[in-house]
């Protein structure tokens, strides 16, 4: 079992998403390690895009921020490097695929494994085009964290099957940012996936109250949020990271009471 489904053993996990470099990097270092001290159990970070087409104005903004920031690649493996001097906590990267291409995916990943990045969610990366990388990252115990969405279908069950770390639920059909309501199936679908493994389930997209947290917490093993912590750095700025440990304290009592009592 990888690091990364390790974590899902005990409790409901959190799964909190920032950007990197937005607005700037002492920032978003101080921002990982508020997160880590209010519960987040895995950091997702997300390297900015100029194309990212899964996402809404929310994290496009960020992206916009971070790149006004100046940030690259590298200057995102040196946010993680800093990051890593005060917190140990588990983190995935939310990369578009052509970042880790341009890099190199053997160089890319070397880093990931050195700085203790556990896994990449790659949102265009189909299926059937894993061979480009999984392979790879698998020799860097990277796992490349396979995207289940409503529209998935037929395709649960390979994807599901050849899933490790954990699967990404996406909550409903569309881009990132905060809703009020989810695909109403949402149950059938986390229920299906769990027939074909025992790798574990994060739901995202949209969830922004501790309330709908822990009403997906129910549903599946843990929660994703992005929109809703971005835009708390984004209204916050350099106050964020107190903001940041203060929200995160409030979902993760969210998750661990409410649903397990
Ligand atoms: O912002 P939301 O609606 O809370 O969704 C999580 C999300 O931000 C994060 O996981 C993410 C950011 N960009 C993405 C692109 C694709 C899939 C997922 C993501």
């Amino acid at each position: 079992m990888s690091n990364l489904a390790q974590i899902f053993k005990n409790q409901k996990v959190f799964i909190p998403f920032i950007v990197a470099d937005d607005p700037d990097f002492e920032t978003t270092v101080k921002n990982i390690t508020a997160l880590a001290k209010g519960g987040a159990d895995i950091v997702e970070l997300g390297i900015p895009f100029s194309d990212p087409v899964a996402d809404g104005a929310v994290i496009q903004q960020a992206d916009l921020r971070a790149f006004e920031a100046g940030v690259t690649t590298q200057t995102v493996f040196e946010i993680v490097a800093a990051a890593r001097k005060e917190t140990d906590v588990p983190l995935v990267f939310l990369t578009y695929l052509n970042i880790v291409f341009k890099y190199g995916y053997a160089r890319f990943l070397k880093k990931c494994q050195q700085l203790g990045v556990s896994g990449l969610v790659i949102p265009d990366l189909p299926y059937e085009n894993r061979d480009e990388i999984v392979p790879l990252a698998a020799k860097y115990d990277v796992d490349i964290i396979p995207l289940i969405t409503p529209t998935s279908g037929q395709r649960i069950q390979k994807i599901a099957k050849a899933a490790s770390g954990f699967i990404y639920v996406v909550s409903s059909v569309g881009i990132t940012g905060e809703r009020d309501s989810f695909f109403a199936g949402l149950s059938n679908l986390v229920a299906e996936i769990k027939e074909y493994t025992d790798v574990p389930t994060a739901i995202g997209f949209g969830i922004h109250t501790a309330q709908q947290a822990a009403e997906m917490a129910k549903i599946a093993d843990g929660v994703i949020i992005g929109s809703a912590i971005v835009d708390i750095v984004a209204k916050e700025k350099t106050n964020a990271p107190q903001a940041l440990e203060k929200y995160t304290q409030e979902i993760c009592t969210a998750l661990r009471t409410k649903v397990e009592q």
